[in-house]
């Protein structure tokens, strides 16, 4: 990261409109506007407000769509969606305008349902540049990260892949994304490319902005390319590019027919208004990245609780910097300057001898769509097996280890749980095997209890289902003549027996006939989303009101009142209760809390954690 002072220079800030400025330092008092208000109130105001700040990102009705904006309760958070109406592309009537407007309606979808997807807030906002080629993308991605990664030239695409980058603006970093461009095969149809490239780029992005060549006429593929875009209901900036002069800077007013609120006259190359356009996408992001921001000077501020004071700004220690949040040192490795990532899921695969481990790695490893790569393991003889698919990474751990046999059965059965705790240091989720021909053993047990003490997120893998459940000829009895297993009641033994992991998804597989293995990719890929997954302290505190302690099991003596709870860290998720004595939660009290949070947030496969702090701790300390 360049010093804030040289990135200043880079970035200019010409013709800096007070409108854009942004409030420097503080960020919005989400959580603390609402203080002083009566709780009942409080929940009123707070969903105003996010329909308010939805409603303003929300593109304006245009003749050929509509948006109706409404309050969705999604299954992870609340969010606000814009649901678009479906519009037909002029020119439909022939089967090749037909087939066209189908793919881009089926694009326009998933781009919608991206934007409804499950947010992992505890990353930084991601923005994305798309445009079509040679309009200066990759000019104004240098421009902002101030590096050259991102090859500028004046062939058409020559940009050909997805590449990332950082830059910190007003005191806030923000993650882009350069979503590349691809010469076109028709010039008079917008080239697939481009919008499979966007679509990749835009379904992670929580703003776009969108480049055009101010100096040239709107072409279609620009017009078919903002249709597509405000479809997916994200905050959306026309940057008007090549704009060198104040002279030519008027003509960019000629671009709002494209239909977009923020339309911005800028030079990547001149480096004339970036400023202005940082300003109005940093204001436009999601709420959740600003209310997660830690205050200034936070320390040593008023200690006094006050009952209606909500929020991270009036909570003393509750914004601390993130001690438990083990995460945090590999992710900003993976956000350096102009680096070209890949989300990746570091994978676990764990479980005693003969289970299959070996098995359901080739089996993963060797999936068609999987492009594997061996890459040297955080140990010194270690290999980790990389697999790339539908733009994600995972990275299976120590495949040496998990591929190396033990010699006695003692002795492989002691390195098992060796090789199993030395996995899932390096892992975010664990994948336990279970033998389906076994059921459940005290090894089993054993080292799924390290799993889940590891914090790591779990899947239990029910493998060799195959040899459980195939019907011999005469198509009742196994080959050996025993019935076969019956899935339900398979589950609820493997659930009763490996209690504490009740949150771990549970999938019955054969690694051996590669059955149900998409579904390991799958799910793997949604509980590393889920451990990441930040709550915002409003929201938190709203579920705590609407929690019924009563029905809590927990002797009285045992129960502790929690003023307010926030969430301090994630992977694993870790939230912090403010309560009226500095004790150790209850076991059961602390069972009841997670179950609440997990019915309310979801966080599905990962394990929940808990910190107490007692209100007035610190200023005992003082004393
Ligand atoms: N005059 C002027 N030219 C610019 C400006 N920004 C970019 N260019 C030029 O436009 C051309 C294309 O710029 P790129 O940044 O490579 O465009 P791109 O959109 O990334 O192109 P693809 O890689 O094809 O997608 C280069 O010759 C740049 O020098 C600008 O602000 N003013
Ligand atoms: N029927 C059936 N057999 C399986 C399946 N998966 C693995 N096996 C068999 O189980 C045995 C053990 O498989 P491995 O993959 O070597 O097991 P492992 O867990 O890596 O064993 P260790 O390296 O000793 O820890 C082999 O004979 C496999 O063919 C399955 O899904 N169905």
């Amino acid at each position: 990261m360049a010093p804030k002072r040289e990135q200043k220079k880079r970035l200019g800030k010409k013709h800096r409109s007070a409108t854009t400025r942004p409030k420097q330092g503080k960020a919005p008092r989400t959580g603390a506007q609402i203080a002083g208000v009566a709780p009942k109130k409080r929940k009123e105001i707070s969903a105003k407000s996010t329909a308010k700040k939805a409603a303003a990102r929300t593109p304006k009705k245009s003749p050929e769509f509509e948006h109706k904006v409404t309050l969705q309760q999604n299954e992870e958070d609340r969010y606000i969606v814009g649901r678009p109406k479906k519009f037909r592309l002029g020119g439909a009537g022939s089967s090749h305008a037909e087939r066209e407007q189908r793919e881009l309606e089926k694009v326009a979808d998933e781009i919608a349902l991206a934007a409804n997807a499950g947010r992992t807030p505890d990353r930084l906002p991601l923005v994305a540049i798309c445009g079509r080629p040679n309009v200066g993308k990759s000019t104004l991605f240098n421009r902002l990260t101030g590096t050259r990664r991102s090859i500028v030239g004046d062939e058409p695409g020559i940009t050909r892949d997805r590449i990332y980058g950082e830059v910190e603006w007003a005191g806030r970093n923000v993650r882009l994304v350069d979503t590349g461009g691809v010469v076109p095969d028709d010039e008079a149809l917008i080239p697939s490319e481009i919008f499979r490239q966007a679509k990749v780029g835009l379904e992670e992005a929580d703003a776009i902005i969108m480049v055009i060549d101010g100096r040239t006429e709107i072409t279609s593929p620009d017009i078919e390319l903002a249709r597509l875009l405000q479809r997916g209901g994200k905050p959306l900036f026309l940057a008007v590019n090549k704009m060198d002069t104040a002279q030519l800077e008027a003509g960019a007013e000629n671009f709002r027919t494209l239909g977009f609120k923020e339309v911005m006259p800028i030079s990547a190359e001149h480096n004339s208004n970036i400023g202005d356009l940082l300003d109005a996408v940093w204001a436009a992001l999601p709420p959740e990245f600003v209310a997660e921001e830690p205050e200034e000077n936070q320390e040593g501020e008023d200690d006094e609780f006050d009952e209606d004071s909500y929020g991270p700004q009036s909570l003393p220690g509750a914004q601390e910097p993130d001690e438990d949040d083990e995460e945090a040192p590999r992710e900003r490795k993976l956000r350096s300057h102009g680096e070209h990532v890949l989300r990746e899921t570091k994978v676990a695969i764990i479980g005693r001898p003969n289970v299959g481990k070996s098995t359901l790695l080739n089996a993963l490893t060797g999936t068609e769509r999987a492009i594997v790569s061996p890459i040297a393991g955080t140990t010194r003889d270690a290999v980790d097996e990389v697999v790339e698919r539908d733009g994600h990474s995972f990275r299976f751990i120590d495949t040496a280890g998990i591929r190396r046999k033990g010699k006695t059965t003692e002795m492989a059965e002691k390195l098992s749980v060796i090789m199993s705790r030395k996995h899932l240091e390096d892992a975010d989720v664990a994948l336990l095997i279970i033998d389906a021909t076994e059921g459940v053993t005290a090894l089993d047990a054993n080292i799924g209890g390290y799993a889940h003490e590891s914090g790591r997120s779990v899947i239990i893998l029910v493998n060799k289902w195959d040899a459980v459940t195939k019907v011999g000829p005469d198509g009742l009895t196994l080959y050996d003549g025993k019935p076969p297993a019956d899935r339900k009641a398979y589950e609820e033994q493997v659930r009763h027996a490996l209690k504490y992991l009740d949150y771990a998804p549970l999938i019955f597989i054969s690694a051996l006939e590669e059955l149900n293995v998409e579904e390991v990719f799958k799910k793997t890929q949604l509980v590393a989303r889920e451990r990441r997954k930040r709550i915002s302290t409003g929201n938190m505190n709203r579920f705590l009101d609407s929690v019924d302690f009563q029905r809590a099991s927990v002797p009285m003596n045992k129960r502790v009142k929690i003023y307010y709870m926030t969430q301090a860290a994630v992977a694993p998720p870790t939230f912090v209760l403010f309560t009226d004595r500095d004790v150790k939660l209850h076991f059961s009290y602390e069972r009841f809390l997670a179950n609440e949070v997990r019915d309310a947030f979801k966080f599905i496969g990962s394990p929940i954690w808990f910190k107490v702090k007692a209100r007035n701790k610190k200023k005992k300390e003082k004393e």
